[in-house]
């Protein structure tokens, strides 16, 4: 079955008919006349720029025009970038009813499914347990899926919480199949479904005890011996001796459901599922979920070597059990099928709030511009929701690198049983922490290391390799996950995901000069533009500074109303937003979800982007390590009550609150000041430009002084914060009229 090792099923060959179309977008003719005429005009605003630093008259006027032509060097460079994804948007749709007509579910490829956990105490073992329920439950062949749990925190709760889920598994996944119920993750059902039958009663209550005795495990921190029930649950447990830590311990594997006999309780077989705990060691770099991923992509390989492969983070439960074979519609396409990499689902999340306020959906970066990237050769891999082919793995589409032992080859049949001694040994081998040592692991195979956005980055060198990706985006979401709901928390995450992509920028993989040249002119620009993100700081720290604290001082240094430049700039500024606006709209977002996240953006800009940015270079003059850190996906019951009701959390004193509130104040004290002398009477023609942008700011900056001023929740701006940041603001406005007047 030479077929089904490459990802297909064996029954399709050139005469299969589709079950996929694929359409351009409307707006692409607009979008490139759109494309055309802004340029033109950042053209002009380059020229003035020229203009200005060559007839400034001091020093200081001089750096204040330099400041602003490289804001805008960078505004031009990221919207130049950003219009590669607009020049060729498609929409494609699946017909996965016609595909289960056509094709026999016995020629079905093996999928394989890998959850990535890292901590207990931050990921709840219930909710990643949810997530392995909900892809067992698919419609798909139970015999044919294996789901492998990887756990970097090394928990017995974890694994505790697994042998429960295969118990309970015995009874869900009947019942999900006789009621045929969408909700395959036990929370979300219950959470919209109350039980009205007997059957529903008994199984809610099933899931509930289930659901305590976790927590209990949880609260005390270890398994108790009064609920580990059999023999081999006991010895299971005896790998965590006393020098067994989260950073130190041998690889734990663990068959928790074996898909070739354990049955469920109406007799049919339920998919394997498969705990494993990669060796750790102080000594030996372990690469975070890259390398997680990696020990996963072994282990799997050695005991079921599936040619199909989901990644999933642990808190993204699917929630359409139709997925895979939505999934088999492209695979089984004899005429991409031979360079499809993998084909990606859109992150997207339950439990956002009305209007989004942290813009947490992304919607930018998991969906418009992956719809862009899918018209030229495919989106980025978005490191969840993501269906690869075993083989991309493995050098490029037509230069197979051979993994060091046979059994990793992705075109190696297992012929033993996923329990036999010899499966094991070798499983726990490749599992080993040493296992890579001077292996192509890593650089040449599997997920690529050397960025701390490990998705981005392995799915930007499978393009180069010559692997091609399909964005897949179903009308009901196929998975849903969770987002952080407090603001420094999703600071934080973007303060990684900035040091992970300025690591893509500085390495010899930089989108502009190796991406371009191996992917393509317009694919290198998409890259670029992700990875290039950081920088968007550089413009908006300016802008958020300098027009106001020249304001302050009352220097001008923008074109009057009156002048023909001034209208440049309006251009330039409504057709940036307006552009914004309609794309937002287009693709089912509201004015308010839009205007929250224009305003994160500049939140990220003067944050998590500036401190993301020094965090890395740091780290290269060795001052400091970065790491990965996990998201928090434990709700405080304050928070969420702030969250749901569309309140900021700024809780927790960070350095990033500072530089914010410090440019909330400077534009609010710019802006009074230039209202003033307005009411004054003084003519503010050619002072309007700074205080539209210092208005603007205000504006978005409104929570910021609900937070500092009006508020005593535990949400509050921290007073630590509030006074720092004023201290800092004066001190700005001290120095400032020195530079102006030298
Ligand atoms: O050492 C580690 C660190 C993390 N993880 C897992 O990685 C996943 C993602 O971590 P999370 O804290 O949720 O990060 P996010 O920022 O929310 O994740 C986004 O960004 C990451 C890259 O920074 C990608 O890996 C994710 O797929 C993407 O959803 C989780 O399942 C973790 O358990 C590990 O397995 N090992
Ligand atoms: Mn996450």
């Amino acid at each position: 079955m030479e077929g089904l090792r490459d990802c297909t099923t064996s029954s399709s060959t050139a005469s299969t008919p589709t079950f996929h179309t694929v359409r351009q977008a409307r707006r692409i003719a607009l979008n490139r006349v759109f494309a055309a005429i802004y340029s033109c005009a950042i053209l002009a605003l380059l020229y003035h720029h020229a203009l200005k630093l060559t007839h400034s008259n001091s020093l200081a006027a001089f750096f204040i025009s330099l400041s602003l032509f490289i804001s805008d060097i960078f505004l031009a460079f990221m919207w130049v970038t950003q219009q590669s994804f607009r020049m060729t948007p498609v929409y494609r749709s699946e017909f996965p009813e016609q595909l289960k007509q056509v094709v026999n579910e016995s020629d079905f490829p093996a999928l394989d499914v890998f959850i990535c956990t890292a901590d207990p105490y931050k990921e709840p073992p219930i909710s990643v347990v949810n997530t392995a329920l909900s892809v067992m439950a698919y419609d798909y062949p139970a015999e044919k899926v294996s789901v492998y749990i990887s756990d970097d925190g090394g928990s017995q709760i974890t694994l505790f919480a697994f042998m429960e889920a295969a118990k309970f598994a015995s009874h869900w996944l009947p019942f999900c199949r006789k009621n045929n119920i969408v909700d395959r993750s036990p929370d979300a059902y219950f959470a919209s479904n109350q039980p009205r039958c007997s059957e529903t009663q008994k199984i809610k209550e099933m899931y509930e005890s289930m659901k305590v005795k976790v927590d209990n495990v949880l609260e005390r921190g270890k398994v108790a011996d009064d609920y580990i029930t059999g023999e081999e649950e006991l010895t299971a447990f005896t790998k965590w001796t006393n020098g067994f830590t989260r950073q130190d311990h041998p690889a734990v594997i663990q068959v928790l459901l074996d898909n070739s006999k354990d049955k469920d309780i109406s007799g049919h077989l339920m998919p394997s599922l498969i705990y494993v705990s990669r060796e750790k060691s102080r000594t030996s770099p372990h690469h975070f979920k890259a390398g997680a991923l990696n020990a996963l992509l072994r282990v799997s390989a050695v005991m079921t070597n599936a040619p199909m492969i989901l990644t999933l983070d642990c808190d993204m439960y699917s929630n359409d059990p139709q997925t895979p074979i939505r999934v088999l519609c492209y695979l089984t396409d004899p005429k991409i099928r031979s360079t499809l990499g993998y084909i990606q689902f859109p992150q997207k999340f339950h439990g956002l709030n009305e209007n989004d306020i942290y813009a947490c959906e992304h919607k930018y970066m998991y969906i418009v511009n992956p719809l862009g990237m899918d018209g030229l050769s495919g989106p980025d891999y978005e490191g969840s929701g993501c269906f690869f082919c075993r083989r991309a793995f493995f050098g490029g589409p037509s230069s197979m690198i051979s993994p060091e032992i046979p059994e990793l080859n992705p075109h190696h049949v297992v012929a033993k049983h996923i329990q036999s001694q010899p499966i094991l040994e070798l499983a726990h081998k490749v599992a080993g922490c040493n296992f890579e040592n001077s292996t192509r692991w890593g650089y040449k195979i599997g997920f690529k290391y050397g960025s701390l956005v490990e998705d981005f980055f392995t799915g930007y060198r499978l393009k180069g390799e010559g692997w091609k990706a399909i964005f897949c985006n179903p009308k009901r979401p196929a998975f849903l996950g969770d987002v952080p709901i407090s603001l420094v928390e999703v600071l934080v995450q973007c303060k990684r995901w900035t040091v992970g992509l300025i690591e893509v920028v500085f390495s010899k993989y930089n989108p502009i000069t190796f991406g371009t040249k191996t992917i393509g002119l317009l694919m290198g620009l998409a890259y670029a533009h992700y990875s290039f993100w950081p920088s968007w700081s550089i413009p908006i720290t300016i802008y958020a500074f300098i027009p106001q604290l020249a304001l302050l001082n009352g220097v001008s240094i923008f074109p009057k109303v009156s002048e023909p430049w001034f209208f440049l700039y309006v251009f330039l500024f409504l057709g940036a937003y307006g552009q914004h606006l309609l794309e937002f709209i287009f693709e089912g977002g509201t004015i308010q979800r839009w205007w929250n996240d224009q305003r994160m953006w500049m939140i990220r800009g003067l944050s998590c982007f500036l401190f993301g940015s020094l965090e890395y270079f740091l780290k290269c003059l060795g001052i400091s390590t970065t790491s990965f850190n996990v998201t928090n996906k434990v709700v405080d019951d304050e928070q969420s009550k702030n969250y749901e009701q569309g309140v900021f959390d700024f809780g927790v004193p960070s350095p990033m609150l500072v530089s914010l509130t410090m440019s909330a104040i400077i534009n609010l004290a710019a802006l009074v000041r230039g209202l003033t002398e307005a009411f004054m009477g003084r003519k503010m023609e050619e002072m309007f430009v700074q205080m539209f942008i210092a208005g603007f700011v205000v504006v978005n900056s409104a929570p910021i002084y609900e937070a500092m001023v009006l508020r005593s929740d535990k949400g509050r701006m921290p007073i630590k914060t509030t006074v720092v940041s004023i201290f800092l603001a004066l001190a700005l406005y001290v120095l400032f009229p020195f530079t102006v007047r030298n």
